[in-house]
């Protein structure tokens, strides 16, 4: 039974119509997300214009009904949760590409937009969006503003925050605000574009974004290093960030999952203590260039092997196996701890010994994969959560993962944002002034605390 005023329910049905679900399969079907965590709303509503989540922000508020934005539900970190009720706005139908201007390098995007069909509309005009998330096919734009979203392309472009120039978006207070402009360049005031992305719903609804785009690289050539040790694999990407070709993609993977993309995703890799992704980009003048200048920084001690992709299709292969490394490691291990840390890329190897270490130390099996170029790996705690004392040995591990990662310099989350499964260590990662800077934020975005209660600030 739905616990919302009776008022409340009258007004967003009235307004909403058929964007109004309260049935106990809809609310179910809003309540959970990759974290494998759930929580019930009370209801769901689908508005299909700004105008409607101002209504719905401003009825919320004067009842003090908790709000949570939802996209697609990917999050990894119970961010979309309604772990305190209230009402779930879901922007399924407000996901229309207003306008691609391919002349002033932009787009004008509703937030309920898949990543993947902003892609594909994007590529005939010779333009891409850079962020593009393991989940692209699944996510929404909403979801990639709202955790600063990142994936392979980073490195060269930059993740969500480097790539939207304007938003419009409704706050806690119920006022329709915007910020940025269609420009690349800026220099009005407060920055309250990129304060939103990555505030995961804590400060206001994102309902229109103007996102910077690039233009698609004519031709793409990928690099597969073999190394012997980590150690190896990990001073290769530091020489490689060294020097002045910036890789397209940088990706790791230790032996453990070098094994998984081979058994589970049928890459065609043989065993090795180390494997590196390295993809250029550019054009037919430029890109044996920069496939030369790689090669040369990916050579050192403990290359095993070094092969160019024969085409195009050989180098998608590798990456979808890549990409299916997170669920293959969800399949042999239910209770996975997938985390998203990231490091100064010259501290890779000390947070590579260190995890090694902790698992040791806790008897357990972490293995590592992700963005080597930005220093964000993936260590995967894996255990079996029926199996208390490896579940228990886990959570213990998990601080002090952070507390390795802090102590070499680094941050908690690099694309996957803090929502509930992080919350906590922000205490560890920010100072009480800092926090209560960011708070005072919060406050003034969303005076009643109505936006996404008990995310990110804990
Ligand atoms: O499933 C996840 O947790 C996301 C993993 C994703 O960031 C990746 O790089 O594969
Ligand atoms: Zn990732």
């Amino acid at each position: 039974m739905s616990s919302l005023p009776a008022s409340l329910v009258d007004e967003l049905s009235a307004l909403l119509g058929d964007g109004w679900l309260t049935g106990a399969s809809e609310r179910a079907a809003h309540g959970n997300d990759n974290s494998r965590r759930s929580a019930l709303p009370d209801a769901v509503a689908v508005p299909s214009t700004r105008e409607q989540v101002v209504a719905i922000v401003r009825a919320c508020r004067a009842h003090r009904v908790p709000i949570v934005a939802r996209g697609a539900g990917t999050s990894s970190t119970g961010a979309v949760l309604p772990t305190a009720g209230g009402v779930v706005v879901s922007f399924d139908r407000m996901n229309r590409i207003l306008d691609i201007r391919a002349g002033d390098r932009c787009v004008v995007v509703e937030p309920g937009v898949l990543n993947g069909d902003l892609q594909r509309a994007l590529a005939p005009h010779g333009l891409f969006w850079p962020p593009d998330p393991a989940s692209a096919e699944l996510c929404t734009v909403g979801g990639n503003l709202a955790c600063n979203a990142g994936g392979p392309h980073t490195v060269k472009y930059g993740a969500t925050r480097d790539n939207v120039l304007g938003l419009s978006a409704v706050t806690g207070s119920g006022e329709l605000i915007r910020c940025g402009s269609a420009t690349t360049k800026d220099a009005t005031g407060y920055d309250l574009t990129h304060l939103i992305v990555g505030s995961e719903g804590t400060l206001a609804l994102i309902v229109e974004a103007t996102l910077k785009l690039a233009p698609l690289p004519p031709q793409r050539a990928s690099l597969r290093a073999l190394y012997l040790d980590v150690a190896s694999a990990a001073a290769a990407v530091s020489r490689i960030m060294a020097q002045p070709v910036t890789p397209a993609m940088l990706e790791f993977m230790d032996a453990a999952c070098i094994r998984l993309a081979r058994d589970v995703g049928g890459a065609d890799i043989p065993d090795a203590g180390a494997l590196l992704m390295i993809e250029a980009d550019g054009d037919a003048a430029t890109l044996p260039h920069a496939v030369a200048v790689l090669a040369h920084a990916a050579r050192g001690a403990g290359l095993l092997s070094l092969d160019t992709a024969p085409d195009e299709i050989a180098s998608e292969k590798l990456w979808a196996a890549r990409k299916a490394l997170s669920p293959a490691l969800r399949s042999i291990a239910p209770g996975k701890i997938n985390e998203d840390v990231v490091v100064p890329v010259t501290r890779i190897p000390d947070l590579v010994d260190g995890i090694q270490a902790l698992a040791r130390e806790f008897d357990l099996r972490i293995v590592a994969f992700g963005h080597a170029g930005n220093g964000n790996l993936h260590a995967n705690i894996l255990f079996d959560p029926d199996d208390t004392s490896q579940d228990a040995r886990a959570q213990a591990a998990l601080p002090r993962l952070f507390a390795l990662t802090l102590a070499l310099g680094g941050t908690l989350s690099g694309e996957h944002g803090i929502g509930l499964a992080k919350r906590d260590f922000m205490v560890h990662a920010f100072d009480p002034a800092t926090l209560a800077a960011m708070r005072a934020v919060k406050a003034a975005f969303d005076p009643d605390g109505v936006l996404n209660p008990g995310k990110v600030l804990p």
